[in-house]
């Protein structure tokens, strides 16, 4: 692992044919139990990311709830800075610490949009972020873990440049379906088995009908 860049866990929870959420974008798949578990690992990592569409999609918190713990700094990768100021993580921005990464090619008008919210706004890339470099500023910021949660878009992301350690998969008792449903990793995907990382199964839990998978990098 470089030393230049926080620990990263990539967490999901899927249906057993490998998808993160419905065509609809119904995503809630993980059990009440699993749920603690997330919130309390949450709770020990110092950073949450996640996409752009999560938040358009999910309107999530990202905060520890379901254990007692500290709230994680939450980070949306959102390149022309487009999340809506009526969305929760913009709204509890005053009480949970918050950052969006955008790259150059956000607009001056949602810059100035954004500004007017305590929030930190961090500049990586020049088109899509740079994960890589973002993972550097972030390094510097003193944040030595981060939790990804997804979706399927930014797990690809950190996955095709070699940019995370481990990898927390719930598997959960539903079957989805249909091509255009999210799978765990979008995008172009690797064109050969061995390109993909080589990861060791360190543990699996299994909660009632759920199992949790934790996978290393070798
Ligand atoms: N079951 C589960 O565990 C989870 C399910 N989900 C589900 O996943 C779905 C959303 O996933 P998905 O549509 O893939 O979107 P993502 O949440 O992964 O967001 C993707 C967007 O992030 C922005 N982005 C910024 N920088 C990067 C980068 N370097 N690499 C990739 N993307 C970048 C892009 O928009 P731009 O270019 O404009 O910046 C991109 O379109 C939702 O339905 C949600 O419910 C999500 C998380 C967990
Ligand atoms: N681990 C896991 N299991 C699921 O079933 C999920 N739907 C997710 N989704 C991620 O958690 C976010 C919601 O967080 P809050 O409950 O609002 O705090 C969601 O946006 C995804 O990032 N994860």
């Amino acid at each position: 692992m470089e030393k230049s860049r926080p620990y990263v866990i990539l967490s999901a929870a899927t249906s057993i044919d490998g998808k993160i959420a419905t065509v609809t974008g119904d995503s809630k798949l993980s059990s009440k139990q699993d749920s603690i578990r997330l919130h309390n690992l949450r709770s020990k990592v110092d950073a949450i990311i996640v996409g752009k569409n999560t938040v358009l999609i999910d309107d999530p918190m990202l905060t520890v709830r379901y254990t007692r713990g500290k709230n994680p700094i939450r980070i949306i990768l959102d390149s022309k800075g487009t999340i809506s100021k009526n969305s929760k993580i913009i709204q509890t921005s005053n009480k949970v610490p918050t950052i969006i990464a955008v790259s150059n090619q956000i607009s001056k008008s949602n810059l100035d949009k954004l500004k007017k919210f305590p929030i930190e706004i961090i500049v990586a890339g020049k088109n899509s972020i740079n994960i890589k470099l973002l993972l550097r500023k972030l390094s510097d910021k003193k944040i030595k873990s981060i939790l990804v949660e997804g979706g399927g878009t930014i797990n690809w992301g950190f996955i095709k440049y070699d940019l995370f350690d481990e990898l927390i998969i719930t598997i959960s008792p539903f079957l989805i379906g249909g091509k255009n449903a999210v799978s765990l990793i979008e995008g172009n995907g690797f064109r050969k088995i061995s390109n993909s990382p080589n990861l060791r199964l360190k543990s699996i839990k299994r909660l009632k009908n759920h199992l949790v998978l934790n996978y290393a990098k070798v």
